[in-house]
């Protein structure tokens, strides 16, 4: 045997200790042992799935199209769900950080708005306000608590900084507030522009890690949800601290008003969670299904997302790849080299933006814009064979929006006296696309197009599995074809 001096430096570090004990070196060999054991269990798995990959038939790929809001992301996120229930649930703690990224913004911008109301004396009243109480200027000066309170929310704001360089998100390319807090006062846009910078990811990969893996004690985390409890840098204890001065915060009749004033609607903006603070503030808070389908975070470029179906016994039967793509105007020309090779397109519209413009240019309505690039599409000859599937999303908000007294015709001229409610629009805004399908597309094909609301699992799973069937046929027959 050679002495320890003669190995080499890995075997001196991997060597048993030269005075190991019976019992010790008796549990050190069972470790090994297992480890093994475990080790070779990981190869032959990755071994089987990739003959099984072998086999497979061709994957479906599928892309996601749409302006940004509209709902892509979302939708991938449901078909994770229904695909790989098991990842989307080890991916709570990425979430549970989004989440808090989205509290932080909701309360950096009600503190925006305080300070822009400070900042000027423009109080003119809005056409649309329905405060008619908090009408006298002075009302609408936040007061001294308003401002303890803004103090005191100061160190909330950090927290974001802390948590963006965890996900290490670059610049966005589009520093606007996202549209549906639009139409605010200039002066409160310039100083929204400057601190309010919307948090985006390219990969969605990579900044999930960022928050599952960890250099701090493994058994402080939790199995289920990922998450590090025990993390010094984490905000959860602070949001927690902070909890009711946010609600206080929300809650305060003034903010409302300045709210209201600014034309920002908070409740219908994405990643709302003022109305859970104390959920989602919790000391040992994991998002439920529900709330990770409403945390936002906004897409840049191009992600592709595999998952795979499986039969009764759980064998891998087919592939499904999705390809998520940022929605803003400047992302547009990145969907064009993805347009070659897809089975589908599922195209978002959000219809209830009917009465809101686009972040990145004011002038745009978010309806037309989402109209337009539904005609590109449908007109583009690259894609005269690709299955196309229209969601005219966000259904839930354009109902409480009619209901509200906020009228399509004052935004579409030429619906002219129909009825302003939920069925009427729905069916005016489902015919337009189905016109503009059936001039600009190269030959003809169907219109497949659904009434979503992508944040309720269950409707959308049900939608899902019909498309994922019809997609099945699709490329059965297609296969065939070229057998
Ligand atoms: N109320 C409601 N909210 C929705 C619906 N669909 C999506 N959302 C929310 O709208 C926000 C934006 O959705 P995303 O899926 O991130 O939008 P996207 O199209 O991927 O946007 P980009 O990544 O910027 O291109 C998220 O906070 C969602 O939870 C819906 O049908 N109803
Ligand atoms: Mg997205």
């Amino acid at each position: 045997m050679r002495s320890v001096e003669e190995m080499d430096p890995i075997s001196v570090a991997l060597a048993p200790p030269q005075n190991e004990s019976p019992e010790v070196r008796q549990t050190r060999i069972l470790m090994e042992r297992a480890a093994k054991a475990a080790s070779d269990e990981i190869d032959a798995q990755l071994n089987r799935e990739r003959q099984q990959a072998k086999r497979l038939p061709k994957a479906v790929k599928i892309l996601l199209l749409g302006q940004s809001e509209s709902g892509k992301s979302t939708t991938l996120k449901n078909f994770q769900l229904m695909c790989e229930p098991k990842a989307f649930t080890s991916e709570r703690a990425s979430w549970r950080a989004i989440i808090q990224l989205n509290v932080i913004r909701s309360v950096r911008i009600i503190l925006d708005a305080l300070m822009a109301v400070s900042a000027t004396r423009d109080f003119a009243p809005t056409p649309r306000s329905s405060y008619s109480s908090y009408a006298s200027r002075d009302s609408l000066r936040p007061d001294s608590e308003l401002l303890a309170l803004r103090i005191r929310l100061l160190s909330v704001l950090e927290l974001e900084d802390v948590l963006k360089r965890r996900l290490a998100t670059p610049e966005p390319e589009c520093e606007l507030p996202p549209s549906s807090v639009a139409q605010i006062s200039t002066i409160s846009t310039m100083f929204r522009r400057r601190t309010n910078k919307e948090v985006a990811v390219n990969s969605s990969v990579e900044w999930k890690s960022a928050f599952m893996r960890d250099g701090v004690g493994r058994q402080s985390l939790d199995t289920e949800n990922g998450v590090d409890w025990e993390r010094e840098d984490d905000p959860g204890p602070m949001l927690h601290a902070r909890c009711e001065d946010m609600q206080k915060l929300w809650g305060h009749s003034t903010v409302r008003a300045i709210l209201e004033r600014q034309g920002i609607r908070l409740q219908e903006s994405p990643g709302f969670f003022l109305d859970e603070l104390e959920v989602v503030t919790s000391l040992r808070y994991a998002p439920t299904d529900d709330h990770i389908l409403r945390a936002r975070l906004k897409t840049l470029g191009v992600s592709e997302h595999r998952m795979h179906l499986t039969d009764p016994n759980g064998a891998i039967t087919r592939e499904l790849r999705f390809f998520d793509v940022g929605g803003q105007r400047s992302m547009r020309a990145k969907w064009v080299p993805y347009f070659d090779d897809m089975d589908a397109i599922i195209f978002l519209a959000p219809i209830s933006a009917f009465d809101q413009t686009l972040a990145e240019d004011p002038s745009v309505n978010r309806l037309a814009d989402s109209a337009e690039i539904w005609r590109s599409i449908t007109s583009n000859k690259i894609l005269e064979k690709t299955n196309m599937i229209i969601f005219l999303n966000k259904v839930d908000i354009l109902e409480v929006k009619l209901a509200s007294g906020i009228r399509f015709a004052d935004h579409f001229p030429n619906y002219g006296r129909r009825p302003n409610d939920y069925d009427s629009v729905s069916r005016y805004i489902r015919k337009h696309f189905q016109a503009i399908l059936k001039q600009s597309s190269p030959s003809p094909r169907m219109f497949y197009c659904h009434l979503t609301n992508v944040i309720d699992t269950k409707s959308t799973a049900f939608v899902l599995a019909g498309i994922q069937d019809m997609l099945m046929r699709f490329h059965l027959k297609e296969s065939q074809l070229i057998l």
